[in-house]
């Protein structure tokens, strides 16, 4: 599926959550839509999903837009981080109505899910640890099998572990059957090498999007005498720097192996240090 995303804006009274952002996302990948606390990422997952109505521009999916419409909504599965499912709900009984709501559904794996995070089918929503019901948003949002599904800071409440396991089987289902999976989340180490694309907004603004190989290979940390450093920084775009002594380690847009070659130490930059330098640069 395509999207594209056209100058759009979401205003909240004296709040501009989006301010006039546009991009396309038309390749079934893992998007990691990273930012600071209120930097609107909550905001675009919810008028993606047609949940709520943008203030200008738009958002169109395959030439449509997403507010209340059925034939693209079954076609999107947006988990956010709690509220997911009615309370009084059986487990079974949330499933029941998904796998009705999404013609993709694949029962089998919402089964073999239940029993890997151990969930019992009869238990109500409201008898769940705050992990438990974590866990059943990840069960839905997988077996959905929704061609785009989005995670909103999906796992309040679940430990390391179970964390690592929905990362396994986020990954060997993707494999298996490529979907777009937009993918929101503070916890950046843990999942960056996950993401294929990166996409940061920041107060509303879209301050970045790139592949994360591209990323990863056109950034870097170089580090050496604050002479050196300077010498080799000096036509560069530098994201950040820092002195300590006569030393200093730059951020900055270079190939690793040019810093190397010119006898600096240089090593790749992480997602979550990049996203933070990034951010602040601009302005947070
Ligand atoms: N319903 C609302 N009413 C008023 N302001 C809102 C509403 N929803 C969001 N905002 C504001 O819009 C901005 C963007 O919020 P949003 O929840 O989209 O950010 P976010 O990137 O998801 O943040 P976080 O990482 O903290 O979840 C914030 O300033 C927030 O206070």
């Amino acid at each position: 599926m395509k999207i594209e995303v056209k100058n759009l804006s979401k205003r909240y009274k004296d709040t501009n959550a989006l301010d006039h952002v546009s991009f396309t996302l038309a390749e079934p990948k893992i998007y990691g839509l990273l930012g600071r606390n209120g930097a609107g990422k909550t905001t675009f997952m919810d008028i993606l999903s047609g949940h709520i109505l943008a203030s200008g521009g738009e958002i169109l999916i395959d030439g449509e837009n997403p507010f209340d419409n059925q034939r693209l909504t079954e076609s999107i599965c947006l988990i956010k981080e709690g509220n997911n499912f009615k309370r009084d709900l059986k487990i079974k009984n949330v499933l029941r109505i998904f796998a009705y709501f999404y013609p993709t559904w694949d029962q089998q794996l919402a089964d073999e899910l239940i029993r890997e995070y151990n969930l019992n089918p009869n238990a109500k929503v409201k008898a769940l640890s705050k992990g438990m019901e974590s866990a059943l948003g990840i069960i839905v949002g997988m077996a959905s099998k929704a061609p785009i599904t989005i995670f909103d800071e999906p796992y309040i409440g679940l430990d390391a572990a179970a964390r690592k396991k929905f990362y396994d089987i986020l990954l060997e289902e993707f494999e298996a059957e490529k979907r777009m999976i937009i993918f929101s989340t503070h916890l950046i180490d843990e999942v960056s090498l996950m993401f294929e694309e990166i996409l940061i907004l920041q107060n509303g603004k879209l301050v970045m999007k790139e592949e994360a190989e591209v990323l990863r290979n056109s950034t870097c940390a170089v580090s050496g005498t604050a002479d050196e450093v300077e010498a080799f920084i000096s036509d560069k775009d530098v994201i950040e720097k820092k002195q300590i002594a006569g030393m200093m380690t730059a951020y900055v847009h270079a190939d690793m192996k040019q810093a190397q070659s010119a006898g600096l130490t240089a090593e790749g930059i992480p997602i979550q240090e990049l996203m933070i330098h990034l951010t602040e640069k601009k302005g947070a």
